[in-house]
This record gives structure tokens, sequence and C-alpha cells, in this order.
């Protein structure tokens, strides 16, 4: 897979550098490329904004640079992310999709976003994905190209350490709208809190049973969005007595 930022601060993708991704980086695995907005921009003061149309607060990031930066450095058959809180949102199967394609290009907003003309032009010759990861609002859109990123890139064969956990973590295809069970390690005893005897039985029935117990009531308690759109199909009688 490659993959090209584009940002006005290019350093905030300096944590793809690090850990497993900045391995896989270093490795030749995954191709990455940072880019300066302000690269393509033409005038002396290499601005990148400008005001709004209609009026209202902040800036507007302009076409004509967001445009030059595209045609360079997303081809055809690229896919071009725009993280912005007014997109689509982005959940674990968008993240499936996208580890599926070879190139992705992210485009990195600051100010109010960018020109809408950027979206439609580049939407006539490549894929252009208006992505939210929250109902929050960032300063930009490098944040959430981080996020986006490395949830992607952990579903790379040969990139995440245990390729299991991207199976059975929360929203893993594993268990597909569960949240996870939670999960202990030694000490057995820590502070005066046990680690559940189940775990420590060698009951290997019995531990699944009980972790998937956990990640149901987990997932009812903190998620009741959840627990209304899943399959009862995928329910057994145990996981309805729950
Ligand atoms: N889900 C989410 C995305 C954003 C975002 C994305 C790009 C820009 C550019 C300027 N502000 C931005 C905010 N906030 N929240």
């Amino acid at each position: 897979m490659r993959l090209d930022v584009v940002s006005i601060f290019p350093e905030y993708l300096a944590p793809l550098r690090q850990s497993l991704l900045g391995r896989a980086v270093a490795d030749g695995r995954i191709q990455l490329e940072v880019h300066d907005l302000r690269r393509w921009a033409t005038d002396r003061h290499r601005s990148v904004d400008d005001t709004p149309y209609g009026g209202g607060a902040g800036m507007v990031m302009r076409p004509d640079v967001w445009a030059a930066a595209l045609d360079d450095v997303a081809p055809a058959g690229a896919t071009v992310v725009v993280p912005t809180p007014a997109g689509h949102p982005f959940s674990q199967a968008t993240a499936a999709d996208l580890a599926r394609r070879e190139h992705l290009v992210f485009a990195c907003g600051r100010y109010e976003g960018l020109d809408q003309r950027v979206v439609l032009d580049a939407a006539r010759r490549v894929e252009v994905l208006e992505l939210s990861i929250g109902d929050y609002v960032l300063a930009g859109g490098e944040v959430a190209a981080l996020v986006v990123i490395e949830a992607v890139t952990r579903l790379l064969p040969g990139v995440l350490g245990n390729p299991e956990s991207a199976v059975t973590d929360s929203f893993g295809e594993g268990s597909p709208g569960l949240l996870e069970h939670p999960a202990y390690t030694r000490p057995v005893e820590f502070r005066g809190l046990a680690v559940p005897p189940v775990l420590l039985s060698g009951n290997h029935a019995a531990i699944a049973r009980w972790r998937r117990d956990e990640s149901l009531r987990r997932t009812a308690r903190r998620r009741p969005d959840l627990v209304a759109r899943l399959d009862p199909a995928t329910l057994d009688a145990a996981d309805r007595a729950v």
C-alpha cells in the first residue's frame, strides 16, 4: 500500500514513522510520503487560504493550491480521503474497505476546511471519500488522518504484530458489533483486586463463555445502540440469557 498525506503541518504526521507502522515504512512494506501543501502555493507569501464567499468567520483553503497538489499526488486509481466533521462516519468496516486499496491520499485541511470544489474536481478522476472520525471538531485533518491510517494499516498482513487481535478486537470481524471483553495479566492479585477465577481455570470452553458474556454485558451497558443493531441470528441461547 502507498500512502500520501498533504498538509500545511507535515511534522504533525511524524508519528507515522514510529512503532510497527514505522517499521513497515522503513522496510518498504508500506510506501509513505508526506507533502507540505505550500509546495503548490503560487504567491510570494505561499498563501493557501482566503476569505469565505458569503461571509462568516475563519478562512477557507484555496481550490487552486489544493487542486494542483492533488493533480500531482493523486493519480488515477488512487483514493483520496478528506477528513471533515461533515463526512461519512469512519468505521471498522470502512477501515477494512480502505485496507484493500493500493493507494490512499489524505488531504488534511485546516482553517474552515477545503473549498468544496477541490472535492468536486478530484471526484471527476479519482474516488474521493469525505470521512468523519467522530462527532467532535478538531482544529485540522491531520489527527483524523493519523486515526484512519492506523486503523487501516493495522489490518494489513505483516504490519500488525498479532494478526489474531485484528479479528478479536472490539468491532473486529470475529465479534462484529460487540465491545471487547476485559483483559487481565500478571500478577494474579493487584492492590487487592483479583483476576476472575475462570481465567485461571484452564477450562477453555468456560473462558470463551465468560468472555462472550462480558462482551455482551459491556456492550449492553455502554453501547445500547450496538445491541439494537445486533443480528439476532448471531446470538445463541446462552447469549440471550446474559
Ligand atoms: N471527525 C472530525 C474531523 C474533523 C476535522 C477535519 C478537518 C478539518 C479542517 C479544519 N478543521 C477540521 C476538523 N474534526 N472532527
